[in-house]
């Protein structure tokens, strides 16, 4: 929008202020008018004069939409640099991405409550409901916890932050997750897993001092492995999943980082991850709203209908191993974009060590609920899924000392809990 002085300037800047030129003028409009084309050209004037504003209008209009970004600005570094303040002596400043996600949001408030910096970022894609992004991203904000909007491909932002604040850490959230949705749309997993990882990557090899990195993969990883329970050294190089492809792309891309530019990388490999603000796709969610809604459920099954199953692990347990793993990160090595010496390289399997079949998680939810599921049962088509997951983590447990404490009975009653409240059920009529 043009400003008030030059909009003014615009509508008096009409021919004929003073008295003398006024007279002139008068005369010479006299003049003008006297002819018929001569007034057709002044109107043809006029009209080419408005048009002409009200396009430049228009430009400017848009050139401050394309331009306007959510990131930027004297008050947005502000808040970026407030919420960067560590509180705790050798405390960490760290980089969430993904902050407004499920285990973003648990991770950064975990953080916070240590007194810890941390600065959020989240792009509140649609991939499921933004309402539930924007209601973690409300509670993260009372605990003056600033979020970004923006994305991981988005290099420019990236660097402004890393200019602002001196990250020693980097919490890797952002991703596509998802196992079957990768059928629908297999670019966005290319877009926040593969393209965002790289642009990620770059900006924290560039930093000065780099972060060291913590970031998010997945048990699908393991693909058709049966060798169980899975550990870290079992065969990943037969994914299922585009998803689960992309995360062991990440974890080949985070390893050249480590070798070229000696960035410390900690990959974590999380194990349906279940719980209070959980993710609305995952199955846990979606089964208990429509048990809730009395609407049907599919439950899948393997081969000769053997069920499937899956190492649950609950919100906190990961937490733990989150904390754990920023806590005994060592620094990255590189300086000034180049490597100094070796740097730590390590891969964690997070899981709770004891896998539940669908039915009996189902099971679980129909007692939480007071409520029987109306359930489909077909056969697992091929969708990327696996028929179970196990995890074996005496490595995370040795060098994390992690050690998962919450079994699926009372997880899911937590999240059952959390459920009815943000849904606006009442507690007393559900859960036992
Ligand atoms: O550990 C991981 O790395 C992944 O965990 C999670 O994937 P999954 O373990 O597949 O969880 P989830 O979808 O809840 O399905 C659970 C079970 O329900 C079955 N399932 C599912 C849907 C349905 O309608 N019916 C059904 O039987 C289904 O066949 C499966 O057996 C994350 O979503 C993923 O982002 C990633 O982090």
């Amino acid at each position: 929008m043009p400003s008030l002085a030059e909009e003014e300037l615009f509508l008096t800047s009409k021919p004929g202020k003073s008295k003398d030129k006024s007279h002139t003028m008068h005369r010479h409009f006299h003049r003008c008018f006297a002819s018929t084309s001569t007034m057709f050209l002044w109107a043809l004037f006029l009209v080419a004069l408005t048009a002409s504003y009200l396009s430049f209008q228009s430009f400017v209009d848009n050139s401050s939409k394309y331009l306007s970004t959510a990131w930027g600005g004297i008050q947005w570094e502000k808040q970026v640099r407030a919420s960067a303040q560590i509180h705790r002596t050798n405390g960490f400043s760290v980089l969430v991405t993904g902050a407004a996600g499920f285990v973003g949001t648990h991770v950064s408030l975990a953080l916070k409550k240590r007194g810890d910096g941390i600065v959020g970022l989240d792009n509140f894609n649609n991939y499921y409901d933004p309402t539930l992004k924007k209601a973690r991203k409300s509670i993260l904000n009372s605990h003056n916890i600033f979020i970004v909007e923006g994305d991981i491909n988005d290099a420019r932002m990236l660097a402004k932050l890393f200019d602002i604040v001196a990250f020693t850490h980097v919490m890797h959230l952002a991703a596509q997750a998802g196992v079957r949705y990768a059928m629908k749309n297999p670019n966005s997993y290319v877009h926040s897993n593969i393209a965002g990882l790289v642009t990620l990557l770059e900006e924290c090899k560039n930093a000065n001092p780099q972060p060291a990195i913590v970031w998010a993969s997945s048990s699908s990883v393991y693909g058709l492995n049966e060798k169980v329970p899975f550990s870290e050294s079992d065969r990943t190089d037969q994914p299922a999943s585009l998803y689960a492809a992309t995360k062991k792309a990440g974890e080949e891309i985070t390893h050249t980082y480590n070798h070229i530019y000696g960035l410390s990388v900690t990959g974590l490999r999380f194990f349906t991850v279940y719980g209070p603000w959980g993710r609305p796709d995952m199955a846990y969610f979606s089964f208990t709203r429509n048990i809730l809604q009395g609407k049907p459920i599919t439950i899948y099954r393997g081969k000769n209908r053997v069920d499937l199953a899956r190492d649950f692990t609950y919100i906190d347990d990961i937490v733990k191993g989150c904390m754990a793993s920023l806590d005994t990160a060592k620094n990255s090595t590189g300086s000034g974009g180049k490597k100094q010496g070796p740097a730590q390289y390590r891969i964690f399997n997070l899981g709770n060590t004891s896998p539940v079949t669908v039915p009996m998680m189902v099971g679980i939810l129909e007692k939480h609920l007071k409520n029987k599921a109306k359930k489909n049962f077909i056969e697992m088509p091929g969708n990327g899924d696996v028929p179970f997951t196990h995890a074996n983590i005496s490595s995370a447990r040795t060098e994390l000392g992690y050690k998962p404490t919450t079994d699926l009975q009372t997880g899911l009653k937590k999240f059952v809990r959390w459920y009815l409240s943000y849904s606006g059920y009442n507690h007393d009529k559900f859960v036992m």
